[in-house]
């Protein structure tokens, strides 16, 4: 087995580990403060979708508008993805990384320093070289189109994974068409004109992440701060898991609590881009710990890499200038790796037009 292995999950399964290792000690601003996330009036939205074919319809499209703006970040329910397909999804996973250490390494990714691009199994190292360590270990796959896959990184143990698997990249993607339509809607677009506008330029990339519990969760996140840099993110939580999941609001750190049933929605920086910055990508991480892991389930949808994006021209006018400059994805995400990687926002602040 190659030495350099480090799967976080390894370093706790004895349960002797009492001091976490150095490089995953975040300086003191960064770290999880117990006070973080506790604001009673600040909920993230819940959106119920149901009768979204039907007279309802306006109303949602106007929530959506709101959570858009004012967030970046919702969550969704009677979202149509069926849930018994969710529940078996988490399950399988969590199946998946709670094989011995040589099982899951079949699956391991080629390039653990690329663990933003490349695919399968892994720990989640920081994106940038000397940056300080995610407690948490990941197995992504390029889900979409389905010419991109690459069985050999998908498990067969449990046997059921690939069919599973399969059905849920189809369902998520089915919600993120339902998404962009109401967005588009919500913009003042034709219900059709995301779809339209990105017909077989997008793709999907399906990350499940599995953060064990820590001996020192005050010191350590899960994910440090970060916007995506794709365009729409689905996100599921694990209701009988602990939270960790949480978004920036006003400058203050919102919890997200798992709720059942639930698909959590966050725009990525191709959407802020593309609204011409009406709608925002909000920065969010994920704390762990001390008693149990936590998983999280996250299909990620990002633009082709010669899909070149910027404003939507229709959005503009005499009085609404570009506020962003054009960009082909495959640029924006080799910069936005190479440059601040997954941290901070400071990649989307570099296409503004000042
Ligand atoms: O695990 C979570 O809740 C957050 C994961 C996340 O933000 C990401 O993978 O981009
Ligand atoms: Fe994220």
């Amino acid at each position: 087995m190659p030495s350099e292995v480090r799967a976080v999950q390894e370093l706790v399964k004895d349960g002797h580990m009492n001091a976490v290792p150095e490089d995953y000690i975040l300086p003191e601003e960064e770290r999880p403060k117990l006070a973080d996330g506790v604001s009673a009036d600040h909920a993230l939205p819940v959106i119920d979708m149901k009768g979204v074919e039907g007279e309802r319809r306006g109303f949602i499209v106007e929530q959506i508008r709101e959570a858009c703006a004012q967030w970046g970040f919702f969550q969704v329910t009677n979202h149509g993805v069926p849930l018994p397909l969710i529940a078996r999804m988490q399950q399988v996973s969590r199946e998946f990384f709670e094989l011995p250490l040589e099982d899951k390494m079949k699956y391991r990714s080629p390039n653990e320093e690329q663990m933003l691009v490349s695919e399968g199994y892994g720990t989640k190292v920081a994106a940038k070289k000397g940056a300080f360590a995610n407690w948490g270990d990941q197995l992504r796959h390029k889900s979409l189109p389905a010419s991109q896959r690459n069985y050999d990184r998908w498990p067969t143990n449990p046997s059921s994974f690939r069919e599973i698997e399969e059905g849920y990249i189809e369902e998520q993607d089915k919600l993120v068409k339902r998404i962009l339509e109401l967005i588009s809607e919500s913009l003042g677009l034709e219900s059709s004109y995301l779809n339209d506008h990105l017909v077989g330029k997008l793709t999907q990339t399906l990350l499940m992440n599995y953060y064990p519990h820590c001996p020192q969760p005050e010191l350590v996140l899960g994910v440090q701060r970060h916007s995506d840099f794709g365009l729409l993110t689905l996100l599921v939580q694990d209701v009988d898991d602990a939270p960790g999941l949480q978004v920036t609001k006003d400058g203050d750190w919102i919890t997200v609590m798992p709720m059942d049933g639930a698909v959590i929605v966050n725009l990525g920086d191709q959407m802020e881009m593309l609204s011409n910055g009406k709608y925002k990508s909000i920065e969010h991480r994920a704390f762990v710990t001390g008693s149990k892991p936590r998983m999280s389930i996250v299909a990620f949808t990002y633009p082709t890499d010669e899909t070149v994006v910027g404003p939507i021209s229709d959005l503009l006018s005499a009085e609404e200038l570009p506020k962003y400059g054009r960009c082909s994805f495959g640029e924006y995400r080799s910069s936005f790796i190479a440059s601040s990687g997954a941290h901070g926002k400071s990649h989307i602040q570099s296409m503004a037009i000042v």
